[in-house]
């Protein structure tokens, strides 16, 4: 059995994962994390109104429960709470699944020195489908290199959504600027307004409304003719679902930093 202590449990992926987690009879979610105001001294299963975690604490320091679990899960939407998690965790050598967005370069360096002590992977989506676009991205956009073909990127997501843009269309303007030989931080463009010619950028355009769980499209402009590679989420159990077998693949690993692709082998 594979014990989870879930930080941001009473968020959106925080719910989706502690129903999804009933499917997997290896997996149990042991503990809840959560912003201070949220804990008012119930349990895990009452204040999500699940009989199945009602014995499972939760509480609003990491360090409470940690003892009580192998791997520690990241989904607070919240970079600086993401990094202690992750610091405490590998100290203690829990392994970490990170599902949180919106790192920095710096944050993202960080994370990788602190998996010299414990397994932790990071990943902007958890989604099988999401990171075969990501291979997908880097083929297409390799076989279009030098054929006058412009790429650009546009995201949407609900209205609750905090960064912008998301982590995906970050990881996927990475994959596509590098397949390019270019660096990222030289090409994204992240909007567009007034006299401003199309130059080399590779636009990264973000749209925010209703309850879109999360729609990516990558765009290869030719003249005469266009590919667009889209993956549209219409269920946030994908993400929870690949989280969980994130969490079952990464039990025992060496230290290390990982990717969902080495948990789905694409
Ligand atoms: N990798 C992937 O596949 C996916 C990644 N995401 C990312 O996951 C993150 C969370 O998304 P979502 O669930 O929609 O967000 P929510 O805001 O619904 O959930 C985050 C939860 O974490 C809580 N929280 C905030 N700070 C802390 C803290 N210090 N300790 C414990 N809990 C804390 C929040 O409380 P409060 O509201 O009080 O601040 C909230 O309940 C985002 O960064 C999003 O981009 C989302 C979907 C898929
Ligand atoms: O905040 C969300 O909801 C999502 N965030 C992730 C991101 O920023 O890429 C993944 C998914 O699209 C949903």
């Amino acid at each position: 059995m594979t014990k989870l202590i879930l930080c941001g449990a009473l968020g959106r992926m925080g719910r989706a994962i502690l129903k999804t987690s009933l499917e997997y009879s290896d997996l149990q979610v042991v503990a809840g994390v959560e912003h201070p105001d949220c804990v008012r001294g119930q349990s895990l299963g009452e204040a999500v109104g699940m009989e199945e975690f009602k014995f499972a604490p939760l509480t609003s320091n990491l360090e409470d429960v940690l003892p009580l679990g192998d791997v520690v899960v990241d989904f607070t939407g919240n970079t600086l709470s993401a990094l202690a998690h992750a610091k405490l965790s590998a100290y203690a050598g829990k392994g970490v699944v990170i599902g949180t967005t919106g790192f920095s370069p710096q944050q993202v360096e960080e994370l990788k020195e602190l998996s010299a002590y414990a397994p932790i992977l990071l990943s902007p989506n958890m989604s099988l489908g999401v990171n075969l676009l990501f291979r997908l991205a880097e083929i297409a956009v390799k076989a279009l290199k030098d054929k006058g073909f412009d790429v650009e990127i546009l995201e949407i997501h609900h209205r609750f959504k905090k960064d912008a843009p998301s982590g995906t269309a970050l990881k996927l303007l990475e994959i596509v600027a590098n397949a390019l030989g270019k660096d990222p931080s030289q090409v994204g463009k992240f909007g567009r307004e007034g006299i401003d010619p199309k130059g080399e950028e590779i636009g990264v355009m973000s749209l925010r409304g209703g309850d879109v769980v999360g729609e990516h499209t990558l765009y290869l402009l030719g003249f005469g003719e266009r590919i667009e590679l889209t993956h549209r989420a219409v269920s946030r159990d994908i993400f929870a679902k690949g989280t969980l077998e994130a969490c079952r693949w990464i039990k025992g690993k060496p230290p290390g930093f990982y990717s969902m692709f080495d948990v789905l082998g694409i």
